[in-house]
């Protein structure tokens, strides 16, 4: 890896992958399609509130966090299911570990949403 020669090119096919990821991510997973409906939604609801710099911060990490684990958990479930495509008991502790990860993401996701949203819907 070290030899090999700077690429632009290389560099570009790494974001088309990536991107592809993504594409993946939103065709097969419907709770990822719900994360970013909720996630346009809450920009949407920012722009509307004007948010400031430190809540747009902490709702740009929300969203990401959200995606970011729900991305390693449909990563887990694929490597599991291709190592072992039976029902096992070890791999359903892993499932429910990464899907648990999914839930206390999307838990922080929404504290943070009502700490910043709440007070702006009162005070209308
Ligand atoms: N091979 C397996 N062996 C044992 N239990 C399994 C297996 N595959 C799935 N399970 C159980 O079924 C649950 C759901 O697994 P599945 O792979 O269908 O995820 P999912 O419902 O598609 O999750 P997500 O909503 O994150 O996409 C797992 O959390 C686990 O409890």
């Amino acid at each position: 890896m070290k030899d090999q020669k700077f690429s632009i090119s290389k560099r570009i096919a790494s974001f088309r992958f990536a991107f592809n990821g993504l594409k993946i991510l939103l065709k097969e997973e419907h709770n990822a399609r719900i994360h970013l409906v909720i996630a346009l939604c809450t920009l949407i609801a920012g722009a509307i509130f004007r948010l400031s710099a430190y809540e747009w911060i902490a709702i740009s990490f929300a969203i990401g966090l959200v995606f970011i684990v729900e991305l390693i958990n449909t990563t887990i479930e694929h490597i599991a299911d291709f190592v072992c495509p039976e029902r096992h008991d070890k791999i359903k502790k892993i499932k429910d570990m990464a899907a648990a990860a999914v839930l206390i993401s999307a838990l922080t996701a929404l504290a943070i949403g009502l700490i910043v949203f709440v007070p702006r819907i009162l005070s209308i």
